[in-house]
């Protein structure tokens, strides 16, 4: 490892260890890490040629990667020799692995999910691709600035990024406008603009080295990169016109979580990278096969929401205008290759494009689109239309041209069957199967927090990194109290770390011996950050009227951006960094009570925030939240969850013993039955003087002195809309919030509830989850049986 990383500081940056800086030794390292991961990956994707194996291909928006120096260190299972040949260098593993720029090509939950997959098709052994952009800029950075969000952007490739190779030799040509004739039988389409797709791929490399997949991510190129003409009349924007207009499509990632924007050129990045990807995915296949109608015994298509769903007019395009299918025939081969994932019943997040739109954009797609509704109300009278009221709407597109839909948890599963999809269902009673949602065990658990996952090592083996079932095995040490003690001691250093690490960058100290009370996740309305400082100021005040009432003293951390147009959740961070500047600074409570908000929430920050959490808050309005897996890596690492009947919530709560999880509020049924009563805010609200008081602060401006009505409108919309239901469960969630209190101060009793969450969710791994895609959608396997052994 030593010679390798010399080797690359010499050769790769043409460098020498005494003049070289902190980013010379990371990318040295890197690049010598990258040669180990090279070494997996070839020969297996040489197996998977030769054995003609079935690929997964796994199309999203988005991969939230967050850094890889450790990740990919871990599962190469080369991190003690990479920090002892460090050492002998006189550098430091620790210090290079936070020079690594975070690869934030993601929004939240959805893109995690992705990354998590990646890892664990890999560890299983199953050949895959993920497809994805690689956008220039990917989820802005966060700021506050007189405690409200600023939005700047963000800039992972102002330096090289290290893990990836570019595939100049890979590049396809995509199409956007024109129009399409139709003549010796045949439609042409004749587009209006060209630009080329070109391939960046990334090894990605199973736990212990077991098998390299790729993550291959698209940016576009102009066909014509300079107009020499112009240049020369001086016209110099003239002459890198078509070089400006194809970077635009990968510029920047559209940081929107929850509501579609409907802008063209998010329908042109959609189009750009799967059409990509088909066109690739393809070619491929016709390496090692001849008959196109054979192509879905060698390529499982998943759709990562909507995002990718013209992946199915885009197939039949080809496999009728180039590969000459009957309309028919292609669509059926094309739907037994796709599968959809669903991740959201928010109607604002619902892809719906505008005919016109839509045509303009995709001329040729539209005629298909036509032709694909004609065979569903000829086969099915009556189905729903993906063509209604002048719109494309991509989720019945994506359900009809797909052969599985699934929810991704169970709850969540059950509302798309009864809501989103009744009728489709109805016509397709097979069609939609659940996948409850996974997170990695290696990222989430063995490289995040070492202290826990050295402990359980020692404890049960390192077989639970890639087997996370066996965690099972520590539910015998919950009334051990040495490996209790352990236990808690790895929270405690944990916490520790965190406190040192705000102390630095906030200049807040906060007290380890505190409950650490953390709720980390996009700002939206659903997820109810909102309802948390309102229990936040209740609390206070609380401890104001009874000083000497032996209060569980609790940091709350809250962590999440806000997509940069949503003004509600914008407000809310306002209101949250408001609150905390009185309340952090009150003499009366300062010891009992603070609030922590750094800006910048991502991948790496939660790797440090959900180690050190001893509360989970998912308190997301029920019938909402369609997994959560934010939840599943705090219950690993030990930390209790305070819920609703929500997502993943639900499963959580059955595989960890409801007596080890604080549960309170409606649910779903219960919410949507309490909604039809009109004025149920208010009439809810009056009967809590809690929350009435409350809100009173807020809107007299106790937390905004010089700026009285700045939250008026946000208390009113309470009282009058509250269309997340905060006052219906309030009460009862500050009543939870103090049994939490009064259990966190029986330390035994806690450790144990902890160990019990920990040891409980083995199967919420990824893994199980891939092989549950395995099994009932893909219809795949490992390519060579031995990986697994
Ligand atoms: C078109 C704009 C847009 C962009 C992203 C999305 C995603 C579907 C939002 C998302 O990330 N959903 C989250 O997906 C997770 C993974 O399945 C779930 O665990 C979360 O509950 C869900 O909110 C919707 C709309």
């Amino acid at each position: 490892m030593k010679d390798a990383i010399l080797a690359h500081l010499r050769y790769g940056l043409g460098k020498d260890a005494s003049h070289s800086s902190v980013y010379d030794w990371r990318m040295a390292l890197s690049h010598a890490l990258r040669d180990r991961a090279v070494d997996h990956w070839i020969p297996s994707t040489q197996t998977t040629y030769a054995r003609k194996a079935k690929r997964v291909y796994y199309l999203s928006m988005e991969f939230l990667i967050g850094r890889l120096v450790e990740d990919m260190a871990a599962n190469l299972g080369a991190t003690e020799e990479a920090r002892a040949a460090l050492a002998e260098l006189g550098q430091d593993f620790d210090t290079l692995v936070r020079d690594e720029p975070d690869a934030a090509l993601g929004n939240g939950g959805l893109g995690r999910l992705a990354a998590c997959f990646m890892d664990s098709l890999a560890t299983l052994g199953i050949p895959a691709m993920g497809y994805g952009i690689r956008y220039e800029h990917g989820l802005f950075e966060q700021d506050f600035v007189d405690g409200q969000q600023i939005e700047k952007p963000e800039t992972w490739l102002s330096q090289k990024h290290a893990w990836e190779f570019e595939r100049p030799e890979v590049q396809y040509s995509i199409t956007f406008g024109g129009h399409v004739e139709h003549h010796d039988g045949r439609a042409h389409w004749h587009p209006h603009e060209t630009v080329f797709a070109t391939a960046h791929d990334t090894p990605v490399i199973g736990w212990q080295g077991r098998w390299g997949n790729t993550l291959r991510l698209w940016s576009a190129q102009p066909v014509k990169i300079f107009d020499l003409a112009s240049f020369n009349r001086g016209d110099y924007l003239a002459a890198s016109r078509s070089e400006a207009l194809a970077r635009t499509i990968c510029r920047v990632l559209y940081p929107d979580d929850t509501t579609e924007t409907g802008k063209e050129l998010r329908l042109k990045q959609e189009y750009f990278f799967t059409a990509a990807s088909i066109q690739d995915l393809i070619r491929r296949f016709l390496v090692t096969h001849d008959d196109i109608r054979r192509l879905d015994e060698a390529a499982a298509i998943q759709l990562n929401d909507t995002h990718p769903a013209i992946a199915g007019p885009e197939l039949v395009r080809l496999l009728v205008d180039v590969h000459g299918l009957g309309m028919g025939e292609a669509i059926d081969l094309a739907r037994r290759c796709l599968g959809y994932t669903n991740h959201t019943l928010l109607p604002e997040a619902l892809e719906r494009w505008p005919e016109w739109l839509f045509g303009r954009v995709l001329p040729r797609h539209l005629e298909i689109i036509r032709e694909i509704e004609a065979t569903q109300q000829a086969e099915f009278a009556g189905s729903p239309r993906i063509l209604d009221h002048g719109n494309v709407q991509m989720g019945e597109l994506a359900f009809i041209m797909a052969h599985k839909v699934n929810g991704v948890s169970a709850l969540h599963t059950d509302l798309v069957k009864q809501t989103l999809f009744s009728d489709l269902h109805r016509i397709h009673p097979t069609r939609i199967i659940n996948q409850t949602n996974g997170i990695t065990p290696r990222r989430w658990l063995h490289t995040c927090n070492p202290a826990l996952s050295g402990l359980i090592t020692g404890a049960i083996g390192d077989g639970w990194v890639a087997d996370l079932e066996q965690l099972k095995a520590l539910k015998g040490k919950t009334g051990d109290a040495a490996f209790l003690s352990d236990f808690m001691a790895a929270k405690r250093h944990n916490k520790e770390r965190l406190s040192n690490w705000v102390q630095q960058t906030l200049g807040q100290s906060i007290d380890p011996d505190a409950m650490f009370d953390v709720q980390i996740k996009r700002i939206h309305e659903y997820k109810r950050q909102h309802m948390n400082i309102l229990e936040t100021i209740a609390l206070w005040n609380e401890m104001k009227a009874n000083p000497g009432a032996g209060w569980q003293p609790r940091v709350k951390i809250f962590g999440g951006k806000a997509a940069p147009g949503y003004h509600v959740a914008k407000e809310i961070i306002h209101l949250i960094n408001d609150v905390a500047t009185v309340i952090n600074n009150d003499p009366a409570t300062k010891d009992l009570l603070q609030i922590v908000y750094p800006p910048n929430y991502n991948v790496t920050m939660a790797e440090m925030l959900i180690p050190a959490a001893d509360l989970s808050e998912q308190i997301s309005t029920a019938g909402k939240e369609a997994s959560g897996t934010g939840n599943m890596k705090f219950a690993l690492n030990g930390a209790l969850t305070i819920g609703t009947l929500d997502g993943a919530n639900v499963e959580i709560r059955e595989h960890v013993g409801a007596e080890n999880f604080f549960l309170f509020g409606l649910t779903a049924q219960e919410i949507m039955e309490a909604r039809k009563q009109p004025g149920f805010a208010r009439a809810t609200i009056e009967k809590s003087p809690r929350m009435q008081r409350v809100l009173q602060q807020i809107a007299e401006g106790r937390f905004s002195p010089g700026d009285a009505s700045r939250y008026h409108g946000f208390v009113g919309n309470l009282w009058d809309h509250d269309y997340f239901c905060v006052s219906l469960d309030f009460d009862n969630y500050y009543d939870t919030q103090r049994r939490a209190d009064e259990a966190f101060g029986h330390r035994d009793a806690w450790a144990a509830m902890a160990l019990t969450n920990t040891a409980g969710m083995g199967w919420f791994s990824s893994d199980r989850t891939i092989q549950g895609y395995a099994r009932d959608i893909w219809d795949v396997g490992p390519a060579d049986a031995k990986t697994l052994e």
